[in-house]
């Protein structure tokens, strides 16, 4: 019988098992598990920008995923399930105890946020990631320099900086720190320790300033300059990172027993799930790999020796091997991309939750109906009146920093901005030009690249939006002025990380060749219109204009 591996792919609101025959590439059986305290916003505040995730979210899902997946497949997978990889969103990491357990899985902390992971998109040390780039900037070396230099507060030091100085109890309890995508395989193969268990390249080396020229993370020094209450920390971390072609282990008997698996599968080390979605996409040297959703993760892979030691300004890192071991892999992104979509639909939906919801004039059940049914069709409805507004006709203008700004130049404290409104600046036109700025966003992106000699030949897209909405892919392919090609696959990230596992348990030799065994090809291209480029070019500028205008001369 055929051999088969599991890709287990963390996103952030759900996590999803997929079931690859690594022969042919075919998926036989997916199960997703949307994560139930998250839904309810547990532990979380979005005006604060604090996003908190429990661990036992992650640990019901790993369970649920990967059994009802194996239930839906066909007689006989389980026993030829050779490999499972993992990948999750980042950096996201928790502080664990001595044992590698997340504190809110220890008593005391059970209901504590400071004690659970930090999903990426938590903002709330923007503080301390200001801190690390000043000091950075009058440092002797500058740690940021290969992560574009400038440090995010969406990523690992700023976010436990922030945590340890909020909460002695974290402090003091806090033995050391885990991403998730590192905590999931250190669990399944019973290497939790905190120095023993395999750190993934790519998280360290795009969040966490860790880099073989520094000698693995950044000095003591200047970790104790930054807070002395970071002293001995940096011990307690690691020096070495594997990229995620390498096994972490194989699944301890109690998980092997859980999952109804053997004590012989492999276990690869994890990843972020954009670059193993970018695998899963097929990514291929010079062609960026867009992640479109919630956000988006623009990655890029060249050859070792093109960019060299020359350091790419204002993206999120370069790190060797961070996508496909022995590349380059290079990442960008912006902070919001469909949530921006998310937040306009929700301002719509104000007054059904409000309104419509408390009225007496029909039943529960209808009522139910009617706000589930609207509140589903508001994207799509606004996508197709939105498709009818020519270019430039409505005079708006957005800026798509809802979220703060991931790149080019990190500045997480940036804001959102509308202009250009009139009394007949109707939803679909406002929708319009939010997703016009969200694509103007990568062209900032894919601008930055070019200026600072990255090669682009292409454009390979893959989630959700990319999947949903022929209305913004034709608009990124015009403001890019670049065809973009759709992946195929439903889940690129659960793929990418099936393909990883591929390796890892020894079927293939490379990603390369399990990328062309399992890769599931192009769906669709989109070709930029040679019209709506021209008129783009011109609305690109305003939103530059525009953009310049609140980052350096507008306060609120
Ligand atoms: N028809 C649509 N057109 C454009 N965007 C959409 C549409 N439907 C959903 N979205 C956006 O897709 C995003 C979710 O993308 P998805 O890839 O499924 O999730 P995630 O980023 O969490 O993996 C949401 O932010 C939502 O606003
Ligand atoms: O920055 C990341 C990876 O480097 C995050 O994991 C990513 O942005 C979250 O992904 P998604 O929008 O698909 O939930």
């Amino acid at each position: 019988m055929a051999k088969y591996t599991i890709g287990l792919d963390y996103g952030s609101d759900s996590v999803r098992s997929l079931i690859v025959n690594v022969e042919t590439g075919e998926e036989v059986a997916s199960v997703v598990f949307n994560y139930p305290r998250w839904q309810k916003q547990e532990y979380c505040n979005a005006h604060d920008n604090r996003f908190r995730q429990h661990p036992k979210d992650y640990l019901e899902g790993l369970e649920y995923t990967i059994v009802e997946a194996l239930k839906q497949a066909p007689q006989g997978v389980a026993e030829n399930i050779v490999g499972i990889s993992v990948d999750t969103t980042g950096s996201t990491p928790v502080a664990v105890d001595e044992k590698g357990t997340p504190l809110s899985l220890t008593p005391g902390f059970e209901e504590n946020p400071n004690a659970m992971f930090v999903l990426w998109k938590d903002h709330t040390a923007v503080k301390e990631a200001d801190e690390i780039n000043k000091l950075a900037k009058e440092w002797e070396v500058d740690f940021t320099k290969y992560e574009g230099g400038i440090y995010s507060s969406e990523w690992f030091w700023a976010k436990l900086l922030h945590v340890i100085r909020e909460d002695a109890g974290v402090y003091r309890a806090a033995y050391s720190w885990v991403e998730h995508c590192d905590w999931i395989p250190a669990l399944l193969t019973g290497n939790t320790h905190p120095k023993t268990l395999k750190r993934s390249r790519c998280a360290a080396g795009h969040k966490a300033m860790w880099h073989e020229a520094f000698g693995g993370l950044p000095s003591e020094e200047f970790l104790v300059a930054l807070d002395p209450m970071l002293a001995g920390l940096r011990d307690r971390l690691y020096k070495d990172t594997f990229t995620c072609d390498v096994s972490a282990g194989t699944l301890t008997k109690e998980w092997a027993e859980k999952l109804g698996l053997s004590t012989d599968v492999v276990v690869g080390v994890g990843a972020f799930d954009a670059h193993l979605g970018a695998v899963g996409a097929e990514i291929e040297p010079y062609y960026v790999s867009k992640v479109m959703g919630t956000s988006t993760c623009d990655m890029l892979i060249t050859p070792m020796d093109e960019v060299g030691s020359k350091v790419v300004a204002g993206i999120c890192g370069q790190v060797d091997g961070s996508i496909v071991p022995g590349m380059l892999g290079l990442e960008a992104g912006q902070s919001a991309f469909g949530d921006i979509y998310a937040w306009f639909k929700r301002v719509l939906e104000w007054p059904l939750k409000n309104i419509l919801a408390e009225t007496s004039l029909v039943d529960e059940a209808t009522k139910q109906k009617l706000l589930d049914e609207t509140s589903d069709k508001i994207i799509a409805k606004l996508s197709e009146e939105a498709a009818k507004v020519p270019i430039s006709e409505s005079g708006i203008v957005a800026l798509d920093w809802m979220n703060g700004r991931r790149t080019p130049d990190a500045n997480q404290a940036l804001k959102g901005a509308i202009a250009g409104l009139n009394l007949g600046s109707d939803a679909p036109r406002i929708f319009r030009a939010l997703v016009e700025a969200t694509a103007f966003g990568s062209k900032a992106i894919n601008d930055r690249f070019i200026s600072e000699g990255v090669r682009i030949d292409g454009v390979i897209a893959l989630g959700g939006v990319a999947k949903k909405s022929p209305l913004v892919m034709q608009i990124v392919a015009d403001v890019l002025n670049m065809p973009i090609k759709v992946a195929r696959s439903e889940q690129a990230c659960a793929l990418g990380s099936a393909m990883a596992a591929a390796v890892v348990a020894g079927v293939y030799p490379s990603m390369a060749e399990a990328q062309q065994k399992m890769g599931g090809g192009i769906e669709t291209e989109y070709h930029p219109i040679p019209e709506n480029v021209e008129k783009y070019k011109v609305l690109y500028e305003k939103y530059r204009k525009f953009g310049k205008f609140i980052e350096f001369d507008f306060t609120a």
